[in-house]
């Protein structure tokens, strides 16, 4: 599990750490840190460290005088007049070329150009809201001239300057990073969109803070693992976890065969069809596991597939939100339907998670807030929009994106990045909704038997253990070798600009299910062997 901190808790920490350590202790090790990753995609020609008057700045001035010392030809830009002193003469010291060119883009330029790796230390997070003027400009000029060159490297110190917003928003132009070397624990911007969008990979220099209590969570397979139900000699199918789908219409009736497939593979005991009769015929061709007879479940799925344009669809939507005693997945056309009946009063009481897209958290909002909002607006700031959601709806929301925020009404929030760009596809969801819907089971299965209820915090869990095997599932599909998005320690972000993959449809994510199921299970065995 990784976890994530407020910028203001790292800061405060940091400061004590700080204090308690020798002078800039810590930021040497961060400057390591940094001196590794550029060595990482170092290849040749010049190395340039754009440093900005504070301990950011600091960082990258250590980097620089580290990697001088292994033969790397580094240089620095100065874009501050009051640099840090002891960073800026350790520099010096190894041999560093230093140049403090005027604040414009036109004297800036020449300099970096040549470079095939810039570093970037000129704002972490000590730099609130946007870039203030000129550096604004010059990181907006410095972003184009980068995208022209792809293959030029760009490793931010700590955050990309301009982005050590409270919940990843982007408040002006920022410097895309190949890599960030983010220092003492992950900041809201390495995890939340839209900042997160503009890097590539995240590594954490560990510097031994002492932190409180965290904002989100980052599931990993061994995490996912202790959600999943896994049976026992003793399991039989119903144990295990019965799932209703109420899914499918005339219109759509393929997603009803989806979200079949996506519980199938994600291990539900036993699948309930509800749905239409095209689409039943298609499911049992592509599934002869569901049944058709209703009967009790532990977990339903309703919407996948179902217009609520159509009155008898909309029906059918509500007498699965009226019914529910069991945790309930709304996805698709459902969402707008159970906003409604919450924002009349009429429902609210169900363990419901909602699984919208953006469009769909915009329309639902615009019932329950009482104002307009637009795809565009949510997707400016997508955390605090799925908090606001959550605490309107009064159900786990689950904003799906290529990362994918869970965020329960009583506030826990996990995000999940595994899932490539190229899970982005027709169908995608519906298999998703069928997944959740099969892991709320096994995990309610579980709770019925003692006798407890689930709380908000293990169904949001719950829903986070889905969106990993989903999006496992989709890398695997899709060719990624580091199947599960981490790579010796490093959290790849391989939808955010790493190439590789190929096109993958979204039955091909349903047929790998099992094999991610089967990789949350290896990796309990090796933390296991660990431990021992
Ligand atoms: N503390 C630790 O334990 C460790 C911390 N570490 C590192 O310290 C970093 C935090 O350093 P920090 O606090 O010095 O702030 P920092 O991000 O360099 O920014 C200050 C500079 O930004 C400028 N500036 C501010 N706002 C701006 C704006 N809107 N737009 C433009 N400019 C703006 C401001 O300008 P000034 O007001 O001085 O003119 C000043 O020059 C942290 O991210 C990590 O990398 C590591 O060494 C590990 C140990
Ligand atoms: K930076």
């Amino acid at each position: 599990m990784q976890r994530v901190f407020s910028v203001s808790m790292i800061r405060a920490r940091e400061a004590t750490a700080v204090k308690a350590a020798g002078p800039d202790e810590l930021m040497k090790r961060a400057a390591r840190g940094v001196a590794n990753a550029v060595q990482d995609v170092y290849e040749a020609g010049e190395v340039a460290a754009l440093v900005g008057g504070g301990d950011n700045g600091g960082d990258a001035l250590y980097a620089a005088a580290f990697l001088r010392r292994e033969g790397v030809p580094a240089k620095v830009v100065l874009l501050s007049d009051h640099p840090h002193e002891r960073a800026l003469a350790a520099a010096r010291e190894a041999g560093v070329q230093i140049y403090q060119p005027a604040l414009n883009s036109a004297d800036i330029l020449p300099l970096l150009t040549p470079a095939t790796v810039w570093i970037d230390g000129i704002v972490g997070t000590g730099a609130e809201g946007a870039l203030k003027e000129p550096l604004a400009s010059i990181v907006t000029t410095l972003e184009n001239v980068r995208l022209q060159l792809p293959a030029r490297k760009v490793v931010a110190v700590d955050v990309p300057s301009g982005l050590a917003t409270p919940d990843g928003m982007v408040p002006g132009g920022a410097l895309r990073a190949d890599i960030v070397v983010t220092m003492g624990a992950l900041k809201p911007s390495a995890v939340f969109p839209p900042a997160c969008y503009h890097q590539s990979e995240v590594r954490l220099v560990d510097l031994g803070l002492e932190l409180g209590p965290h904002f989100a969570r980052v599931l990993e397979a061994a995490d996912v693992r202790e959600v999943v139900a896994i049976p026992s000699a003793t399991d039989h199918k119903y144990s295990r976890g019965v799932v209703r789908l109420a899914v499918g219409s005339q219109k759509y009736p393929g997603a009803a065969v989806l979200a079949t497939l996506g519980a199938r593979g994600a291990g539900a005991g036993m699948i309930r069809l509800v749905t239409d009769e095209a689409a039943r015929a298609l499911v049992l061709a592509a599934a002869p596991e569901a049944v058709t007879v209703d009967g009790r479940v532990q977990a339903v799925a309703v919407g996948c597939g179902l217009d609520p344009q159509n009155l008898e669809d909309r029906s059918r939507i509500a007498t699965q939100i009226f019914a529910a005693k069991v945790p309930l997945v709304v996805d698709a056309g459902a969402i707008s339907v159970a906003a409604q009946l919450v924002h009349s009063g009429q429902a609210g009481a169900q363990q419901m998670v909602w699984t919208p897209h953006a469009g769909e958290a915009a329309e639902a909002l615009s019932i329950l807030d009482e104002s307009e909002w637009t795809r565009e607006r949510v997707e400016e700031a997508p955390i605090k929009t799925a908090m606001r959601l959550a605490g309107l709806s009064g159900a786990v929301i689950a904003l799906k994106g290529a990362a994918t925020l869970i965020v329960s009404p009583r506030g826990h929030v996990f995000v999940q990045a595994q899932a490539p760009a190229w899970a982005g596809t027709a169908g995608s969801g519906d298999v998703l909704a069928g997944v959740i819907a099969a892991v709320l089971a096994g995990v309610q299965a579980r709770v019925e038997e003692e006798a407890g209820s689930l709380d908000w915090e293990e169904l949001a869990r719950a829903v986070a253990a889905g969106v990993w095997l989903h999006g496992v599932a989709a890398r695997r599909a899709a060719g990624f070798e580091d199947a599960d998005g981490q790579a010796g320690g490093v959290a790849l972000r391989p939808g955010y600009g790493l190439e590789g993959g190929r096109p993958i449809a979204a039955s091909d994510i349903a047929r790998n299910l099992p094999g991610a199921f089967g990789q949350a299970l290896q990796a309990r065995k090796h933390s296991a062997r660990e431990a021992l």
